[in-house]
C-alpha cells in the first residue's frame, strides 16, 4: 500500500478496515500486495501431477521462455516451470519438511482418500502454513495477525476439521518444535484454518464463457486482507496470475471511481450480481457477518427474498424489478446520467456523492454501478474500472474488467 493512498483504522463494528488517506481517482492503483502464503486449490491425493509450477501456480501447460519445468528431485511428483521456482522453492514453500509431509499425506493409502476437496485443500493450507512458521517466522506473525478464530465461523466446522488435521498431521509429520515459536495445538490449528477461511483470496483460472472460473490456487496477503467487504465496491481486484513475472501472484487494487478523503475502501468479497439472499447465506457462512451495506439495506425490502428456493444470482424478478427501477428513474424525467454529471460537477466530481443526487428516491440506487461498472460479456460478471491514470494525472476513459480483461470505452467520463 502507498503510504499516502490508504491507511488503516477500526471501524465500528467491521474491525480494522481501510480508508482513503486522501482523494482518490477512478482507475488509481492504491494497492500492489505480494502473498506471504499460496496453496493449490487441487485435490492433494490425486494421482496425475498438477498442470501448475507447485511454487507461482502459473500454468506448465504454456511454456515459459528460456525454462524448463523442472521435477522435485526429493518427491519427484511436485513440477516448477523452470529451475528458479525449484530454487526458491526448496527454500521456501517446498522446503523438505512440507515435501515430506505433502507425500505422506498423499502416498497410498493417503489418510486422506474418501474426504472431500475441502478438507484436503485445508489439508494443504496447514502444512504451508505450519511450513511458513519455520521458514519466515515474521509472515508467519502476521498469518496470526490476521482476523479470525474458530467462534467467528459458528456455521462452519472448523474445530471438526482442525481436529482431524490437527491429529493427523501431529501424527505423520509433526514440525520440529524448534522451528515454532507458538506450541504446535489443535486450537492453533483451528485459529489458522478460520484465518483462512476470512483471508484468502483465490486465484482464479482464466475467463471462459463456456464454465464457472475455478480457484487453482489460494493466497494470504497481509495487507489486502484488510479490506472490508461492500455490495457495491468502491475498489476492485485485478490480478495476472499466467503473467511472464516474478510477481505473477502480486495483487493489484485499483479504485472503480473517485472517492473523498476518509471514505473507507471496499471490495466486494464475490462477483457483484449475486442475490441478496446468495450474498447474505454467504458472508454470514463464509465470513461471520450480516452486511449492512447501503445496497442490502434497500434489496431487503424486495419483494422475493423471503421464498424458499434461493437462486445464486439475480433471478428474472429481481432483474425485472431493476429495469423498471432503472425505467421509471428515467421517464420520470430524472436522468441518472446527467443528474450525475451536473452533481459531479457540483460535488467536485466526487461519484458517490453524484449518485445520491442522481437516485433520488429510486427503489434501485444501484441501478448507476449495474449499467457503468458492471462487465456485460456473457456469463462474466466482472467489476469495470478506469485503466490507471497517465503519468501527467489525465484520466484515463477506457474501462477494464477484472474477470475477463475486456476494455472498453467509458461512455460517461
Ligand atoms: C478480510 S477480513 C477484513 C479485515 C478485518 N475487518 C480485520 O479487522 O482484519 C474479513 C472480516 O472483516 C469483517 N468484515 C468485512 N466486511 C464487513 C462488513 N461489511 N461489515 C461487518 N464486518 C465486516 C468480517 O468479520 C470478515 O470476516
Amino acid at each position: 500500500m502507498t503510504k499516502e493512498s490508504l491507511r488503516v483504522t477500526e471501524i465500528e463494528g467491521r474491525g480494522r478496515g481501510l480508508v482513503a488517506a486522501q482523494p482518490l481517482r477512478g482507475g488509481e492503483i492504491v494497492l500492489r500486495d505480494s502473498p506471504i502464503l499460496l496453496y493449490s486449490a487441487l485435490s492433494l491425493v490425486a494421482p496425475s501431477p498438477q498442470p501448475y509450477c507447485q511454487h507461482c501456480f502459473k500454468t506448465l501447460q504454456k511454456p515459459q521462455p528460456q525454462a524448463q519445468p523442472q521435477v522435485c528431485p526429493l518427491c519427484s511428483h511436485h513440477v516448477f516451470c523452470g529451475p528458479h521456482c525449484l530454487s526458491t522453492a526448496l527454500s521456501s514453500s517446498h522446503s523438505p519438511w512440507a515435501c515430506y509431509a505433502l507425500r505422506l499425506l498423499r502416498d497410498s493409502p493417503s489418510p486422506l482418500s474418501g474426504q472431500p476437496l475441502e478438507r484436503q485443500v485445508q489439508a494443504s493450507f496447514l502444512i504451508a502454513a505450519y511450513n511458513l512458521a519455520a521458514v519466515s517466522p515474521s509472515d508467519f506473525q502476521i498469518l496470526l495477525s490476521l482476523q479470525g478464530q474458530p467462534h467467528d465461523l459458528a456455521g462452519a466446522d472448523t474445530t471438526a476439521a482442525a481436529q482431524f488435521l490437527h491429529s493427523l498431521i501431529s501424527t505423520l509429520c509433526a514440525p520440529h518444535p524448534v522451528f515454532l515459536e507458538q506450541p504446535f495445538t489443535v486450537e492453533l490449528s483451528a485459529a489458522l484454518l478460520a484465518k483462512d477461511k476470512l483471508n484468502a483470496f483465490g486465484l482464479m483460472e482464466p475467463f471462459t464463457e463456456l464454465s464457472q472460473r475455478a480457484s487453482r490456487a489460494y493466497a494470504i496477503y497481509p495487507k489486502a486482507s484488510f479490506f472490508n467487504h461492500d455490495c457495491l465496491p468502491n475498489a476492485c481486484r485485478f490480478d495476472y496470475i499466467d503473467t511472464d513475472s516474478e510477481h505473477n501472484t502480486d495483487m493489484v487494487i485499483r479504485m472503480i471511481h473517485d472517492v473523498p478523503a476518509g471514505r473507507e475502501i471496499c471490495l466486494s468479497y464475490f462477483p457483484v450480481n449475486q442475490s441478496y439472499s446468495n450474498r447474505q447465506r454467504t458472508l454470514a457462512e463464509d465470513y461471520g457477518f450480516a452486511c449492512q451495506c447501503d445496497r442490502c439495506k434497500v434489496e431487503t425490502n424486495w419483494s422475493d427474498n423471503e421464498g424458499e428456493e434461493e437462486e445464486e444470482c439475480m433471478d428474472e424478478d429481481q432483474d425485472q424489478e431493476m429495469e423498471a427501477a432503472l425505467e421509471s428513474e428515467l421517464e420520470s424525467g430524472n436522468n441518472i446520467e446527467e443528474a450525475e454529471a451536473q452533481a459531479q460537477r457540483e460535488a467536485g466530481n466526487n461519484v458517490e456523492e453524484a449518485e445520491a443526487q442522481a437516485q433520488g428516491e429510486s427503489d434501485f440506487p444501484h441501478a448507476y454501478f449495474f449499467l457503468r461498472f458492471m462487465c456485460n460479456r456473457t456469463n462474466c460478471w466482472g467489476t469495470l474500472a478506469p485503466l490507471p491514470p497517465k503519468d501527467d494525472g489525465t484520466p484515463s476513459n477506457v474501462m477494464e474488467c477484472n474477470v475477463c480483461g475486456n476494455l472498453k470505452k467509458d461512455e460517461d467520463s
